[in-house]
């Protein structure tokens, strides 16, 4: 096993590409398996959630190739072999399993999914979605079993706007017999970039990005060549980098309009910011202002983003507020960061963070994905040298994230950790 090891205090210059959306990634792989011919996406990332899901592929029957961020499934061989254990539970994402093995074969049984442990992660709304479709679901030791004689339309109001509800009942809604309506449907980028997938493979989806998505079943599909989007959660980890560390950075391969909620925060905050038309420059701030944040669903401020602008604000003169009303108690890198002599108090659903802390490195262990993406800023940012284990949690998200950052400058690399060490993290 491996840890990360940074030497901060090093300015950050030059430029940063963008890998493709993970959270479209992990639903556009399972969609391959409801076409009846191959179906090959572009610009993938390198990234464990990716190579996850193409071994799941494989171990229903399908035949995957993945090289240089391209990846062929050919679907035919498939059949609906259960998943209750082991690779489903490395990520969040195997939900789709779900709704896209429902959606072809009519039955479906997957173990309960993995991911990020935020607090408590219902999925009661796919499950009312599958419901509604037709099917019968139960919860059989740890696994959701499906089946349904044949999956029927029906208008599905989500009592949460779920991003994995939405794009999982459209999954299952594609094939279906009528029209499927889904209402108080997630608005999120990824959820279009599915609709668009599933359209181009003969689909009828009407309606994604809003809060309103009309399918029109079809008997089959065919399968389709797509190119992904670009992480907006990667684009945004780089710019609060940038703003933390730089000395000015271009983040490439990003759209603009997706990074709204951000940009607009750093720029309250005093950081200088160019915006183009596929990139985003990031200048150096003389100082950096406390600023207020609430997440919510897109197009507000992401969840996703609530852990890496917490290390940020850190620098910020002044008391910043922050507070998570998507994920209540995704605050386990807060901990981390105080080791780090930040000065952070969390209440309830916020962290009141006072600044500006000088952050200084030490050994600190990343809980999950985006606490990960803390902790390597907040490397970055820190006087000497930072050391990060839990690195299978930032593999899941950052595509070779050492060499994008030793290309701003930065002085970070992996190496393997000792038996004591293992037996530490292990304790921790
Ligand atoms: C693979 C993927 O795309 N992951 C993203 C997705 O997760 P995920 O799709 O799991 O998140 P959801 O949008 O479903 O969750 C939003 C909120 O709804 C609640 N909820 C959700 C489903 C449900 O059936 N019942 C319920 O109560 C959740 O507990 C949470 O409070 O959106 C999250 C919120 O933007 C992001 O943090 C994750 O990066
Ligand atoms: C929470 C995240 O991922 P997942 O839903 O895949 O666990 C994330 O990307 O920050």
């Amino acid at each position: 096993m491996e840890k990360l090891k940074i030497e901060g205090g090093h300015p950050l210059t030059g430029r940063i590409k963008v890998s493709g959306a993970k959270n479209s990634a992990v639903a556009l792989i399972p969609a391959t398996i409801l076409a009846d011919s191959p179906t090959v996406i572009e610009g993938l990332p390198d990234i464990s959630d990716v190579q996850t899901l193409k071994e799941l592929l494989e171990e229903i029957g399908g035949s995957v190739e993945f090289h240089d961020g391209e990846m062929h499934v050919s679907p035919e061989g498939m059949v609906a072999m259960p998943l209750p254990n082991g690779r489903v539970k490395k990520l969040r994402a195997s939900y789709y399993l779900m709704g896209a093995m429902l959606g072809r074969f009519k039955k479906a049984a997957i173990g309960l999914p993995g991911g990020c442990y935020l607090g408590p992660r219902p999925i009661d709304q796919h499950i009312k979605g599958f419901e509604a479709l037709g099917a019968k679901v139960t919860n059989e030791q740890g696994a959701i079993y499906l089946r349904a004689d044949e999956l029927i339309g029906a208008r599905i109001y989500l009592d949460v706007a779920s991003v994995g509800a939405t794009i999982n009942i459209m999954l299952a809604a594609v094939r279906a017999k009528g029209q499927t309506i889904i209402e108080n449907a997630a608005k999120e980028p990824e959820i279009i970039d599915v609709a668009t997938l599933l359209n181009n493979m003969g689909a009828k989806i009407k309606g994604a990005g809003t809060n309103v998505i009309r399918i029109e079943g079809v008997e089959s599909l065919s399968g389709t060549r797509h190119t992904i989007i670009p992480d907006r959660i990667e684009a945004g980890t780089y710019m609060i980098l940038g703003a933390a560390a730089g000395g000015g950075i271009t983040v490439e391969n990003v759209i603009p309009f997706h990074m709204e909620s951000l940009t607009s925060k750093l720029r309250e905050m005093g950081v200088p910011i160019e915006v183009g038309d596929e990139e985003i420059y990031i200048g150096k701030a003389d100082k950096l202002n406390s600023v207020d944040v609430k997440t919510l669903v897109y197009p507000g401020f992401p969840t996703d983003l609530q852990q890496p602008l917490t290390t940020l604000l850190t620098k910020a003169e002044g008391t910043a507020l922050i507070t998570d009303t998507i994920y209540t108690a995704r605050f386990k890198h807060i901990d981390e960061l105080r080791r780090m002599n930040a000065n952070i108090k969390t209440e309830g659903s916020s962290a009141i963070i006072y600044g500006p802390a000088t952050l200084q490195g030490t050994r600190v262990k990343a809980s999950d994905l985006r606490a990960g993406a803390a902790l390597v800023i907040a490397g970055v940012m820190a006087e000497g040298i930072t050391e990060v284990t839990g690195l299978e949690h930032i593999d899941r998200g950052y595509s070779d994230l050492i060499e994008k950052l030793t290309g701003l400058g930065a002085v970070i690399w992996r190496e393997e950790m000792s038996e004591s060490e293992l037996e530490q993290v292990k304790n921790q």
